[in-house]
């Protein structure tokens, strides 16, 4: 059985649940259930705190867990992240009031405000910048406004947060984030079952990045198309019964597809068709 920790609430949840779901696992019906057991996938999964779930999996009660990387870098556990999962990207960065300071550099004897003080005090540790960090669960813009600290340290995704409290970002990314499978450290526990279960996960990212597209070309011209759709190992071609054409099949990335079909089409391509892709296992 395979124990693997779920976001139960926040910017993770959903997106975690309904890659899950498009793995073809059981989820739960009701954000109240805590535990759910997929016994047709035998896999365990835990509905837990996003800021908890590298603790359990350090802790190796739990073999698998969806987080974010700050929060696994905040956490200080020995575990490492296995795969990414491209939802929930952010950044984490300083903020303050507009023409205050402007680096990290000018933090010196400053307060910063956080719910990241781990990840923080390393980069200030890290810059040689003696600034004392407070820890704060959420809400952090507020500590500006209340006096409690001089720069604050947040997630950032669109920036509408921190400019509709009037702060201003400062300097480079603390770190970028994302949603991430992590694992402890040296774990070797149910290795065939997280290998396969990667690979669902694999799967679902290449159905949602990729189309499959067909074609029927003239076969003299059939070099210059599968240059525009090269797939991912090498495009399935076919003979037509109509002598002098061929078909061409290839996996092309989602955001590219109208453009290679015009493009396609102008080399004197016919019946280009893309297929949503359902699931994958590459
Ligand atoms: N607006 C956002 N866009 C993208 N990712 C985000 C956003 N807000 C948070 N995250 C990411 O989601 C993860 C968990 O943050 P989230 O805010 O959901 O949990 P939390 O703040 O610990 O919980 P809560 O806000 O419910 O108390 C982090 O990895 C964070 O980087
Ligand atoms: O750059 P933006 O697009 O504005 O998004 C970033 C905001 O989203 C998150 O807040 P959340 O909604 O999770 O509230 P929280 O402060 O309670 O965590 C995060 O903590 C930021 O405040
Ligand atoms: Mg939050």
């Amino acid at each position: 059985m395979l124990r693997i920790a779920v976001p139960n609430k926040g910017a993770l949840s959903e997106p975690a649940a309904a890659m899950l779901h498009e793995a073809g696992y059981r989820q739960r019906k009701e954000r109240r259930e805590l535990v759910m057991l997929d016994s047709d996938n035998q896999v365990e999964f835990f509905y837990l705190r996003p800021r908890d779930i590298a603790v359990y999996v350090g802790s190796g009660r739990l073999d698998l867990g969806i987080t974010g990387r700050d929060l696994l870098l905040d956490s200080g556990v020995k575990a490492e992240e296995i795969m990414q999962l491209g939802f929930a990207a952010s950044t984490l960065r300083y903020a303050t009031r507009p023409g205050t300071v402007r680096d990290v550099r000018e933090f010196g004897g400053l307060t910063v405000a956080t719910s990241f003080d781990g990840v923080v005090a390393r980069h200030l540790a890290e810059h040689g910048v003696d600034a004392s960090v407070v820890h704060l669960d959420g809400a952090v813009e507020t500590a500006i406004q209340l006096g409690v600290a001089e720069v604050i340290a947040d997630v950032v995704e669109t920036g509408t947060t921190l400019r509709n409290a009037g702060l201003e970002i400062i300097g480079e990314p603390i770190l970028r984030s994302e949603a991430v499978v992590i694992r402890r450290t040296g774990d070797t526990a149910e290795e065939t079952k997280v290998q396969q279960f990667l690979r669902r996960l694999q799967g679902v990212l290449v159905a949602r990045r990729y189309v499959m597209m067909d074609y029927d070309i003239r076969a003299e011209l059939v070099e210059k198309a599968v240059a525009l759709t090269p797939g991912l190992e090498s495009p399935t071609v076919s003979p037509l019964h109509d002598q002098g054409w061929v078909a061409v099949r290839s996996m092309v990335p989602v955001q590219d597809a109208q453009r290679v079909m015009d493009e396609l089409y102008d080399l004197g391509a016919r019946a280009i068709l893309t297929t949503g892709i359902h699931a994958a296992r590459l």
